[in-house]
């Protein structure tokens, strides 16, 4: 096994220790979260009860076939703790998500949760932001007009950078939810929540990848072992 499966597995295998009998979790999306489904398959078939709502049909679907119980937020609207990976971790437990196209379900899940746990591993932790391409999911109506106010907001923070529509297959991603995703290369983002703010009042833009304020804790692994960050 390669050493970042190793690393993935670790921070999974950390997160697992905070899953509690009876919880109600959200399961997060991609490689490390993948890596968290497979663990707690064992756990529930060695008799742990818990209810998963998955962030993706990606995750869903993993799920099922390992034989984790699901729910959804229409049965279970308020979970106890969600367990997801990310792009991207600074030292406020600000982060980058979406790189997977699940960033509108991971959001709305993690809001719904008490607290939220991210797994990690040490090449995720930046400073600041902006490594990562900010994924902004937006609707396909009025891409163009989109674009341009994603390009003049983030000219207001004083960002600039290639605006990149992600593609698969030779076609546009299309998320979950139907929508488009914007990959917004602007580098260093310093303020963080200026430019979710200036995200959020464009009509066109769903969602952004900017998670703030929702992730307690940091799960990070590294070649010297695990460490857990936790929200200033
Ligand atoms: O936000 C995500 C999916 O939308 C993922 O959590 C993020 O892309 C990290 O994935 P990985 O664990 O494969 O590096």
């Amino acid at each position: 096994m390669d050493e970042a499966r190793k690393l993935k597995i670790a921070a999974a295998a950390e997160a697992l220790t905070y899953v509690r009998n009876g919880m109600r979790l959200g399961i997060g999306t991609g490689s490390t979260a993948e890596e968290f489904v497979r663990l707690l398959a064992e756990e529930v078939k060695d008799g742990l009860e818990i209810v998963g709502v998955p962030t993706s049909e990606r995750t869903a679907a993993l799920c099922r076939e390992l034989g984790v119980p699901l729910t959804t937020l229409d049965e279970t609207p308020h979970l106890d703790l969600t367990i997801d990976g990310a792009d991207e971790v600074d030292a406020s437990l600000r982060l980058i998500k979406g790189g997977g196209g699940a960033l509108l379900r991971e959001k709305i899940v993690a809001a719904a949760s008490d607290s939220m746990i991210v797994i990690a591993d040490q090449s995720k932790v930046v400073d600041p932001l902006g490594r990562f391409p900010l994924p902004i999911e937006v609707n396909q109506f009025g891409l163009g007009a989109t674009l341009r106010a994603i390009e003049a907001a983030a000219a207001k923070c004083g960002l600039a950078g290639p605006l990149n529509l992600r593609q698969k297959d030779g076609a546009p991603f299309v998320t979950d939810g139907g929508h488009y995703i914007v990959d917004a290369s602007f580098g260093r983002i310093p303020d963080p929540e200026t430019l979710s703010n200036a995200l959020f009042a464009i009509p066109g833009v769903v969602e952004h990848g900017l998670f703030i304020g929702l992730a307690q804790a940091a799960i990070i692994a590294g070649t010297d072992g695990i460490r857990t960050m936790k929200r200033p």
